[in-house]
């Protein structure tokens, strides 16, 4: 029977994706609409304050295309601190005018196929990617992705050195990418219903095209990957939503 790889777990990461509801916002108030982006403010600021305490990471963005306009992208030490956020976000005046669109669980990954010997307890570099600071670069993308279990390819069935060696091919396809693409692999077996969830981050949006497409050429990719719907979209400061939502 071939070996499960061991995984080495972060921080817990909640993808919230939400449509505006324009007819009911049109609807509302001047004043409404202030104080609903003013407590907003006031709660994305606390996120922030627990990023600056490097208890967690935060990311707003603002989404291209029909299936979501905004994504609140959360990572924290524990799911239940997940949960709470997002009983607290729902509570707020603005979530009565979003529209939940998509959701996605995980927990930030890595797998051991390369693994140095590091202990990831006290290794800064190990440390600093399982509990990562969310970039601040410009654009975002991301979509869920499982590997195929079908007859032909089975990723279960294949031993681990022959998933240690895709995966390290797969790596050099992507070290190409250093500097303009960084990428977020979160589990999500047991937790949602794809295997990983991918988050990449760009300064330009082509360079997501150019890697996943150079990606799909990679033996894993090519024999093993399926994929979800994707999201994209560009990074937004707290204040940035004032403007996105002035009608
Ligand atoms: C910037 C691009 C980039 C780079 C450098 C990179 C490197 C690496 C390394 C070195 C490793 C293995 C060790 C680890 O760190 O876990 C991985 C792991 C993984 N990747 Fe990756 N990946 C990238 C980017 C990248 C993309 C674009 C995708 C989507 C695939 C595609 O076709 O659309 C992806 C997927 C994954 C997955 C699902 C895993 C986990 C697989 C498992 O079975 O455990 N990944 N990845």
């Amino acid at each position: 029977m071939p070996e499960a790889v061991e995984t080495l777990d972060g921080w817990y990461a909640l993808h919230d994706f939400r449509k505006i509801d324009w007819t009911a916002w049109k609807l509302a108030s001047e004043d409404e609409q202030k104080q609903a982006l003013n407590e907003f403010q006031e709660l994305y600021a606390n996120w922030e304050d627990v990023e600056q305490n490097r208890q967690g990471s935060v990311g707003l963005y603002q989404i291209v295309g029909q299936k979501a306009d905004l994504l609140f992208l959360n990572l924290r030490p524990t799911m239940e601190e997940l949960t709470d956020l997002e009983t607290s976000f729902n509570k707020t005046k603005l979530a009565e005018f979003l529209i939940p669109a998509y959701s996605y669980v995980s927990v930030v990954e890595l797998s051991t196929y390369m693994a140095k010997g590091k202990d990831p307890e006290t290794d800064p570099e190990l440390q600093a990617r399982l509990r990562p600071v969310l970039p601040k670069w410009d654009h975002i993308c991301f979509y869920p992705m499982d590997r195929k279990k079908g007859e032909g390819n089975n990723w279960f069935m294949e031993e681990k050195d022959e998933r240690g060696r895709l995966m390290y091919e797969h790596g050099m396809t992507g070290r190409k990418y250093a500097g303009k693409v960084r990428q977020i692999i979160t589990g999500s077996i047991g937790f949602d219903d794809w295997e990983w969830g991918v988050t990449l981050y760009a300064h330009e949006m082509l360079q997501f095209k150019k890697l996943i497409y150079e990606m799909r050429f990679d033996e894993v990719s090519a024999r093993f990957a399926e994929f979800g719907e994707f999201y994209i979209g560009h990074r937004k400061e707290k204040e940035d939503l004032n403007d996105i939502m002035s009608v």
